[in-house]
């Protein structure tokens, strides 16, 4: 292997499954760990068989299917522990052993109850117990971040000596800061006379929110196997996240020129899988797997976008398993972005229908904050509609109430002339339409033989489309409107039937 390849070893399914409320069972476990190893991680630990028969089962089960990864399994420094590691690994390809102990004075103290030289006995017993397992053994130093340097040097090259084939320098309480713990990752490597033996690992978490850039820090000093999880999951904060290293020494090889073997495309598709099963959503703005990290909602962001995906993406979507970047309209986006969706929804407009239709968007997007594709369809459709109307909605008042009788007070502009009219109704609809029978002419006695409403989009903000059929004498006509406001949507549909109505009239010579 090139000194500069970095091991993935993905932890989701141990320190992952640790999460408080993201216990996963054996059948869940199983899925992740196929998806893992269509990642391509190289190591996938499944959990700690002593903890629980469920436990040993959902270890057992991935070490026997998965033959892409290594297949590892937590234990403590305990005959026992090892013992049930190995009956449940032992059906894998190649599998690890993981055994560990916590290396700083707080934790030798306070939980082991053990003084340091005792700790190393124990270390150094447990590596040659799992070691006559098998070759493959990791052996971590717990809390190794407030680990005294001399006794870390010291217990690591006994371990190293009693057979560890991978030393893991755990950060795990989320303790330390970049540029303090590359350098002791440095300088731990160099006061190892046997070093050269083990490969040198990391496993950070993410308390202070250092994580990733930990692991990337320790690599820069010398590890070359990183221990992480998808989405970041993991005991408390997290963990390193899996998708941030990756992409991270992917991106930057200018500065880190390391590499890795995962399929980077494969990565959404782990995120949301963990996400799904452990019911743990990714916030929106989370780097590389967030719903947001390729979305662009502002108008000069979208325009950069447009004209060169890499004003303001440092990474293809493509390249994390995505179809495309998402341009989101809202009420900070711009011409461009607008126009753009317009076209690929299959609009044409000229200059000013544009103009019409823009003012109108960015009415709706103060309103509803995320216009969908759906309500762009709705809104262009209405602004060419009302283009072509005679009689147009310019206001619309209605009042309402649980004891008082609804009352619509309507202005509709007729060839540049404003009218007002005003109606009571049983209900607000009734109200407007009466409201609007009574300023276009020819359709008094207009009556109703369909009311129905629609939503476009699902939620409380959809857009509503109403579509009413009128009949005056013989003829029928059908007009829709639609609107934020489904008392709006309903004026607009009944002026368009009406504009219809008075048309028909028009044209029959019954006059207007
Ligand atoms: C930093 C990490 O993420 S470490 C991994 C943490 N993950 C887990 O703990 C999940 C699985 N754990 C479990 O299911 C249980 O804790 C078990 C089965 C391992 C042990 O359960 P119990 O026997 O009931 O012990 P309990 O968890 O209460 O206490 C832990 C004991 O292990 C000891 N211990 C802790 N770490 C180690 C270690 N690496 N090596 C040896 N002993 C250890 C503690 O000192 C304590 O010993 P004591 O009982 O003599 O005081
Ligand atoms: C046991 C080790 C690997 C660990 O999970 C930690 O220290 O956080």
């Amino acid at each position: 292997m090139s000194s500069n390849r970095v091991i993935i070893f993905d932890t989701t399914l141990r320190d992952g499954e640790q999460s408080p409320g993201a216990s996963m069972n054996q059948e869940e476990k199983l899925r992740i760990a196929q998806q893992l190893e269509r990642l391509r991680v190289d190591v996938i630990e499944a959990g700690f068989p002593i903890a629980s028969p469920g436990d040993f089962a959902g270890v057992k089960a991935v070490a026997d299917t998965i033959r892409e990864c290594q297949v590892a399994g937590l234990c403590r420094a305990r005959d026992a522990d090892i013992d049930r590691a190995w009956e449940a690994l032992k059906g894998g390809a190649d599998p690890r052993i993981h055994t560990f102990i916590a290396t700083s004075p707080i934790h030798m103290r306070h939980k082991l109850k053990m003084e340091p030289d005792q700790v190393i006995e124990a270390a150094v017993a447990a590596v040659k117990r799992a070691k006559s397992y098998t070759s493959n053994v990791e052996w971590s130093a717990e809390d190794a971040g407030r680990s005294e340097m001399e006794f870390l040097a010291r217990i690591v090259e006994a371990v190293i000596a009693a057979g560890a084939t991978t030393i893991n320098i755990p950060d795990t309480v989320g303790y330390t800061l970049p540029h303090e713990f590359g350098p002791r990752m440095a300088q731990l490597i160099e006061n190892v006379p046997n070093s050269d033996k083990a490969v040198f690992s990391v496993h950070c978490h993410n308390d202070l929110g250092l994580a990733t850039a930990n692991s990337l820090a320790a690599v820069a000093g010398g590890a070359r196997q990183v221990e992480c999880t998808i989405n970041g999951l993991g005991e408390r904060a997290g963990n390193a996240s899996l998708e941030e290293v990756v992409m991270a020494l992917r991106t930057r090889q200018d500065i880190m020129p390391y590499e890795t073997r995962i399929e980077t495309t494969e990565i959404t598709r782990a995120s949301r899988l963990v996400s799904q099963i452990t019911g743990f959503m990714v916030q929106p703005n989370k780097a590389i797997v967030g719903a947001n990290a390729f979305a662009h909602e502002s108008g000069i962001h979208q325009d950069g976008v447009l004209k060169n995906a890499i004003t303001y993406e440092i990474m293809t979507p493509e390249s994390v398993g995505l179809s495309t970047n998402r341009m989101v309209l809202g009420k900070h986006s711009g011409r461009h972005a607008f126009k753009d969706r317009l076209q690929q929804l299959g609009y044409e407009l000229d200059a000013e229908q544009l103009q019409n239709a823009f003012q109108a968007f960015k009415e709706l997007a103060d309103k509803k904050g995320e216009v969908l594709d759906e309500d762009l369809a709705v809104l262009v459709d209405e602004e060419r509609r009302i283009e072509q109307e005679r009689y147009v909605l310019e206001r619309l008042h209605v009042a309402t109430g649980t004891r008082d009788m609804p009352v619509a007070v309507v202005e509709v502009k007729n060839a540049g002339v404003m009218e007002t009219g005003s109606a009571w109704g049983q209900g607000s609809v009734e109200s407007v339409f009466k409201a609007l029978k009574a300023i276009i002419p020819g359709v008094a006695d207009a009556s109703v033989l369909l009311y129905q409403v629609q939503a476009v989009t699902q939620g409380i903000d959809a857009q509503a489309v109403v579509t009413v059929r009128l009949k005056n004498g013989d003829a029928v006509v059908q007009g829709q409107g639609s609107d934020y406001d489904v008392i709006v949507a309903s004026a607009r549909a009944f002026v368009t039937a009406l504009n219809k109505m008075a048309a028909r009239q028009e044209k029959s010579g019954a006059g207007v």
